[in-house]
């Protein structure tokens, strides 16, 4: 039985093995390392406490989280199918090391924001 998220050091090993698959994926890789050429060191604690507020109502992120996404839109277009490969990865990973009710609703929270991105973003691509 594996265990549910309940510190941040849990969320550190999600965030952490997640980005790592994110930058061997062909989809999802280049947009991380060469179109917006992330500075890690700045990103892996953002999104620590991105998840943090989020799951456990922490303060500590403060930020616009839609918006570096529009930036990169702007850059290299992103498509449904990014946001799918997004998801489908941070389920993946969430899944190889956590189960419970706190790993179930990263998961839905996960799912809920990539799909109304993908959304709002393909919209904005191609209006009607
Ligand atoms: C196509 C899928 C996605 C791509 C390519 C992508 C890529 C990126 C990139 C390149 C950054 C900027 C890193 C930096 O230089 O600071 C970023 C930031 C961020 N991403 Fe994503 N992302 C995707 C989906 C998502 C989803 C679905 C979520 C949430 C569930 C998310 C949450 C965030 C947050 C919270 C930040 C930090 C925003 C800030 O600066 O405060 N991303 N993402």
């Amino acid at each position: 039985m594996k265990k549910d998220l309940e510190t941040r050091a849990d969320i550190e090993l999600l965030v952490n093995s997640f980005y790592d698959k994110i930058r061997d994926n062909d989809t999802l890789g280049y947009i991380f390392d060469e179109v917006a050429k992330v500075n890690w060191e700045k990103h892996l604690p953002k999104m620590y406490s991105f998840w943090e507020m989020i799951l456990f109502n922490k303060e500590g992120y403060e930020g616009h989280p839609l918006r570096p996404h529009l930036v990169i839109n702007n850059q290299h277009p992103l498509n449904p199918q990014h946001f799918a490969t997004w998801l489908t990865i941070f389920e993946a990973t969430v899944d190889e090391h956590f189960e419970g009710e706190k790993a179930d609703e990263i998961k839905s929270r996960a799912k809920n924001v990539a799909l109304s991105w993908a959304f709002k973003i393909h919209h904005f691509n191609s209006p009607a």
